[in-house]
């Protein structure tokens, strides 16, 4: 079997476009939906991401706002420049750039963020939300997983999916959004006792470990959807995923590439978060 390539890339493209749709809407009713992305430090990586995402908004007539601190900026300085934006009208949503230098409590930035405006659905009122399935805001990568699906016609009710990693940003919510819609899930980890063993029983496999090339064509079933969250650099300096593509891709039903794959569908659904934030602050 030769997989079907999901291409994240294309089926972001469709979604931007009913987007700027919606974009046109509220500057009719006097609303620019504005993000604003705080960068702190100059981690080259980051800056990229970030630079895509300013990108991404700029196409779709939204406001985009980039704060730039010094990698020495204190704990408390970052957290009045988030107070400021929480209370910013023209900002809908604000993202911190992660990771942050290690002389900043992660979780209090993002305790900090208003989870009215925190369009990455880090936020626990969000994480609370998305475990009940109530109306907020979902993670972006997580979500962008779940449109990719459904776009494809990939149905995950009763189905059994295997999540590789417990990150809080991917491993963890990916897996409670599947079984939002019915899945049957089982999350393994750097601890889980023969990988193989899970894995191989997956009819959706989504591998977010950081690790390049780790699956392998035998950890996987004939046919399964693999779906790729990795963004690693090979030797060459190259951007790979987790999973080895090559082989993979002979053995697999669906597979995501990297890149092109889910990186730009994050992007997109952060955007969308935007969009509903703006949209959702009329009523207030
Ligand atoms: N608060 C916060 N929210 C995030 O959502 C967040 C973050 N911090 N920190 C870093 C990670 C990483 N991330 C990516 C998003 C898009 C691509 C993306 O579009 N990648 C392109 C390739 C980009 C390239 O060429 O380097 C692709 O896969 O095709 C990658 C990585 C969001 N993150």
């Amino acid at each position: 079997m030769t997989a079907e390539i999901i291409s994240g890339k294309e089926i972001a493209a469709k979604k931007r476009l009913e987007l700027a749709k919606e974009v046109e809407k509220l500057k009719a009713q006097g609303i620019t939906p504005g993000l604003a992305v705080i960068l702190v430090g100059d981690n080259h990586a980051s800056k990229t991401y970030v630079r895509n995402k300013q990108k991404a908004c700029h196409e779709l007539g939204m406001y985009s706002l980039l704060v730039e601190l010094p990698e020495e900026v204190s704990e408390e300085e970052l957290l009045k420049k988030i107070d400021e934006l929480n209370n910013d009208p023209v900002i809908h949503g604000i993202l911190v750039q992660l990771p942050l230098p290690k002389h900043i409590d992660e979780k209090k930035v993002i305790d900090t963020i208003s989870p009215t405006k925190d369009v990455d659905g880090f936020h626990p009122v969000n994480i609370g939300k998305m475990m009940t399935g109530e109306n907020g805001f979902l993670p972006c990568t997580p979500f962008g997983i779940i449109v990719m699906l459904e776009d494809t016609g990939i149905s995950v009710a009763g189905k059994h999916a295997v999540v590789v990693g417990r990150s809080n940003i991917v491993g963890k919510p990916v897996g409670q959004l599947l079984l939002n819609r019915h899945a049957t899930v089982t999350y393994c980890h750097s601890k889980t006792e023969n990988l193989k063993h899970y894995t191989q029983t997956a009819d959706i496999l989504v591998v977010a470990v950081g690790i390049a090339n780790f699956i392998k064509a035998d950890h996987i079933k004939e046919g399964a959807v693999v779906i790729d969250v990795g963004m690693n650099r090979n030797e060459a300096g190259k951007l790979c995923g987790d999973v080895d593509f090559e082989e993979v891709s002979k053995k697999a039903g669906y597979i995501t590439p990297v890149p092109n794959g889910v990186g730009p569908m994050t992007i997109t659904m952060l955007m969308y978060n935007t969009v509903k934030a703006a949209a959702e602050s009329i009523n207030r």
